[in-house]
């Protein structure tokens, strides 16, 4: 696990830029394609935005890019809370990709069961896999209490074994969502936390020097097999960590 600490947004945004670059390239040298799975929230906004302009947008070869979302909202995909939205208009429109390299959530489907299983499906037809799809990048990120995607403390979704997606209530608003399970996050090769602001100075803490206790802080499950995870803090959030570099 890397742990790095930046002074603020605009220098934490650069540098995860510069590695989705670099993980981009390599996976497109050496698989002919880069499965990215996005996060919501705010954090990444910049980082997106910045992905859309040079000298970063250039050096991604974006017709071999693949965007799926980690978690997603049920509101619909115009609505300010989709994340899907969010990368739309800040990155995807701003770019040369086609519809189809653009896997959203069919999150504002009634039927939560069936569209958490319809998404899995069309991941697992794009990787060209029946088994647990392995993305090259997925980015997250991690709210206060310790959630990321939209596992949160204390729900079944930790204990999930069988599905890649499923349909989850959480306390955070707009309560349901669709997320990817700890088998799915797990299963990745690279794994980029994006965590910054002062209210997450305790969990940040807890998940990086504490004992694993994931059902107290959900980002802490994250922990794959055969993957890299990277942290990216301000020092806001990394103010208790004990090792500053
Ligand atoms: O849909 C979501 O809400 C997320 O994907 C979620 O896991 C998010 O990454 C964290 O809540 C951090 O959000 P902020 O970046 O806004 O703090």
């Amino acid at each position: 696990m890397d742990v790095v600490i930046f002074s603020d947004v605009a220098q934490l945004s650069e540098a995860a830029a510069e590695y989705i670059v670099r993980v981009a390239q390599e996976s497109i040298a050496a698989r002919g394609r880069f499965m990215l799975a996005l996060s919501g929230g705010s954090t990444p906004r910049k980082l997106y935005a910045m992905l859309a302009e040079e000298p970063y947008r250039n050096q991604i070869d974006w017709s071999k890019v693949e965007f799926f979302w980690s978690d997603e909202r049920c509101v619909p995909s115009d609505d300010a809370e989709s994340n899907y939205h969010l990368a739309q208009q800040v990155m995807l429109s701003k770019l040369q990709v086609a519809e189809s390299q653009i896997h959203r959530v069919p999150a504002d489907e009634a039927d939560r069961d069936a569209a958490s299983l319809a998404y899995a499906q069309e991941m697992q037809r794009a990787f060209g896999t029946t088994g647990v799809p392995r993305f090259d990048l997925i980015q997250l990120g991690m709210g206060p209490e310790g959630h990321t995607a939209s596992l949160f403390p204390h729900q079944a979704s930790l204990e999930e074994s069988d599905r890649l997606v499923m349909p989850v209530t959480v306390p955070k608003p707009p309560p349901p969502r669709l997320t990817f399970t700890p088998v799915l996050l797990n299963a990745a090769i690279h794994t980029l936390f994006l965590v910054t602001g002062a209210e997450k100075e305790e969990a940040v803490q807890a998940v990086i020097e504490g004992p694993y206790q994931p059902e107290e802080y959900p980002a802490q499950i994250v922990r794959p097999t055969a993957g890299e995870v990277t942290w990216m803090f301000d020092t806001a959030a990394a103010a208790r960590l004990s090792k500053q570099k």
